[in-house]
């Protein structure tokens, strides 16, 4: 399957908030990185706006229109917990995906998926899926690579579930990723049985992209931000895509992305 690349543009806003210049500017990076062929673009805005603003939700959403990328089937895919204001975000901006994750509003970084075996948590997320999927959002749960998990998330209603890597990433690093991978193995098939497309994200990078992506190959996206932004700083944006794409084994046509699949 040909797998989107979805650029998360968190750490741009971060750069930015540092100072009251308004540079480096998430929109202005994000139309660069679709010009040099990323299928998408991620924003998880947190209720401390300590990176992606309120506005920038919005402004990127103008953007993907006016520029005519939304026509072009370019994926806006807005994360976070689906707190009041997610919700509105969503209403108001219209994001391709939403992907819920529960993180706490303090979290350094995600660090968990959902616990779908909760009761409670079943009981919060079904009616927040079926509105979001009445915006016309496909919905995307960041889950744990559980495989005993994946059919209460289609359950719920959800389309997808976002993998969270973060465990895989520092198994890979460690030079020990096969116990890892063999878990993520058995939960995308849990998923695809279940009829979840699967999405992946957290920590991913050039290196350990390639040996995810064989033991999932049904990985329909995967959402890259902080190892893209750090290596833009070597490379700039247009060359950092075609490094995520080569990872990804995507081949690129022309100009603009070429994956449909
Ligand atoms: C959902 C997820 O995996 C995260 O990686 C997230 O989108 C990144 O958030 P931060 O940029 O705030 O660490
Ligand atoms: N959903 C994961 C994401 O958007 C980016 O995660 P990371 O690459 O910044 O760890």
């Amino acid at each position: 399957m040909t797998t989107k690349l979805s650029v998360n543009l968190n750490k741009v806003a971060l750069l930015r908030n540092q100072r009251h210049v308004g540079y480096p500017d998430p929109v202005a990076a994000g139309r660069t990185i679709l010009e040099a062929g990323a299928h998408g673009l991620t924003v998880h805005p947190r209720p401390d706006e300590r990176h992606i603003r309120r506005q920038d939700v919005y402004d990127l959403a103008t953007m993907l229109d006016k520029d005519g990328h939304k026509a072009r089937g370019i994926e806006y895919n807005l994360e976070g917990n689906p707190f009041d204001d997610f919700l509105t975000l969503c209403r108001e901006t219209r994001p391709d995906q939403a992907t819920l994750v529960p993180d706490a509003p303090d979290a350094a970084t995600s660090d968990n998926g959902w616990d779908v075996m909760d009761d409670a948590v079943r009981e919060r997320l079904r009616p927040l899926i079926s509105e979001l999927k009445s915006f016309g959002c496909r919905v995307s749960l960041f889950m744990n690579p559980d495989a005993a998990a994946m059919a209460r998330v289609a359950e719920l209603g959800a389309d997808r579930i976002e993998l969270y890597t973060g465990p895989y990433a520092d198994a890979f690093e460690a030079g020990n990723a096969d116990g890892q991978l063999a878990l993520y193995a058995a939960a995308a098939s849990a998923a695809v049985e279940a009829g979840l497309g699967i999405n992946a994200g957290h920590d991913l990078t050039t290196d350990n992209l390639p040996s995810f992506k064989a033991a999932v190959p049904d990985l329909a996206e995967v959402s890259i931000g902080h190892a893209f932004i750090a290596d833009a700083l070597w490379m700039g944006f247009g060359r950092t895509v075609e490094a995520y794409l080569e990872a990804l084994d995507v081949r690129r046509d022309g100009f603009l992305y070429s994956a449909n699949g």
